[in-house]
């Protein structure tokens, strides 16, 4: 069976709620036993056949089902990809109460039906699984250990998923602190920016307690297209960052490509078009190149959560001696753009780095 899967037309289905449950039910069933040839880590979404509906091995997940004793689910941390995930699981018939630290960005989702509670602990208390999406390693220890944090909430039957970008220390820690409490812990951080979340076409990295993983697996599949088990908790805070310390290199040399174009006399945004006929070719190019030739930065995903993506591969790489001299001078740039004050842009105005007039005789 093809890899290719995910699919707008399920997704289609995914996001009526009358529809949601069934449709879950069926990307579970489709998971291994159709795809043998798979590998057991990875799973995507189907794009054809729905099969018939087949219960869920474990009893909170089989408890989504039932009306009567829905799986209450939490949310922290409401920015740009909380909310849409936490939206897409509400509009799924989900039971879901939140919480953010500026409360005013919980009102569009209360008015879709969740529950606000006041603090993170409250959320854990009070929910079967918490999904925690925060800015970066200090929020995100913070949120979940912090004062009134979600581990105070937590116990034996609980999980908590951690689906921020974060390091693998900090993952660690939070795992720590989570599984004393007799609660499962999964990392989870997320590939695919603010339309994928929006669109439920999110990539998660995950790793950590296996039948959390199993539990959890209907809820991202409504928030994702498909989902990788990596092992031991840390691989997937690994895979994430470096992924993103490909994309951050990648686009600060189209950044250079970009500029570099147009003084040579050419037109960059033929430059944009040749790009994406070629080999290497990425959606990305295409869908913010047009933007950057006009200097705008429609925020998606913000410059300084790259910058600390890149930061944090370094950390990464130091750990085991690897050299990035690439992502090392790519960082390098990303910061020079957060001192122009571009934190809160899009990624893509790392480009602004390379126009200033660093000798201003030329
Ligand atoms: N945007 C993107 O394209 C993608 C982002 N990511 C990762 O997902 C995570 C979230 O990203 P995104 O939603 O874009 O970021 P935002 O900056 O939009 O949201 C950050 C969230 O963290 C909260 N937060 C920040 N600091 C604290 C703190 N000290 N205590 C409590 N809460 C805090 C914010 O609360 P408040 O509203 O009060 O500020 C907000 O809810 C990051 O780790 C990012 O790297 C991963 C994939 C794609
Ligand atoms: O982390 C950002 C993304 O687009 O993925």
């Amino acid at each position: 069976m093809a890899i290719s899967c995910l699919s707008w037309s399920s997704k289609k289905l995914f996001s009526s709620p009358q529809n949601t449950r069934t449709c879950s039910a069926a990307a579970i069933t489709m998971s291994s036993s159709l795809c043998p040839s798979l590998p057991t880590h990875f799973y995507c979404k189907p794009i054809f056949s729905i099969p018939k509906f087949q219960s869920f091995s474990s009893q909170i997940s089989a408890s989504a089902t039932k009306d009567e004793n829905p799986t209450r689910l939490g949310f922290l941390g409401l920015g740009i990809m909380g909310s849409p995930m936490a939206q897409n699981l509400i509009k799924s018939g989900c039971d879901v109460a939140v919480w953010n630290r500026t409360k005013s960005k919980c009102d569009p989702l209360i008015s879709l039906g969740a529950k606000y509670m006041s603090s993170p602990e409250e959320v854990a208390a009070s929910c079967d699984i918490t999904f925690a999406m925060l800015a970066d390693p200090e929020s995100a220890a913070d949120v979940a250990c912090g004062r009134n944090g979600a581990v105070n909430g937590m116990s034996p039957g609980k999980g908590y998923v951690d689906v921020s970008t974060v390091d693998v220390t900090t993952s660690k820690l939070i795992c720590g602190k989570i599984k004393a409490t007799g609660a499962l812990f999964l990392e989870a951080p997320v590939s695919g920016s603010k339309k994928p979340a929006e669109d439920g076409q999110l990539i998660f990295l995950t790793a950590g307690d296996k039948s959390l993983y199993d539990t959890v697996s209907p809820y991202l599949d409504i928030m994702g297209k498909s989902r990788f088990y990596l092992g031991e908790v840390g691989n997937g805070a690994a895979m994430k960052l470096v992924v993103n310390m490909i994309m951050g290199s990648m686009m600060a040399s189209f950044s250079e490509g970009l500029l570099l174009s147009e003084k040579v006399g050419l037109d960059p945004k033929v430059l944009v078009e040749v790009v994406s006929q070629g080999a290497i070719s990425a959606p990305m190019f295409s869908m913010k190149g047009p933007s950057m030739v006009q200097s705008k930065y429609p925020t998606a995903f913000p410059l300084k959560h790259q910058q600390k993506d890149l930061r944090l591969a370094l950390g990464l790489a130091e750990s085991v001696s690897q050299p990035i001299p690439i992502a090392a001078a790519t960082n390098e740039l990303y910061k020079v753009a957060k001192s122009y004050g571009l934190s809160d842009h899009d990624f893509s105005a790392v480009i602004e780095a390379l126009k200033a007039k660093l000798h201003p005789q030329t």
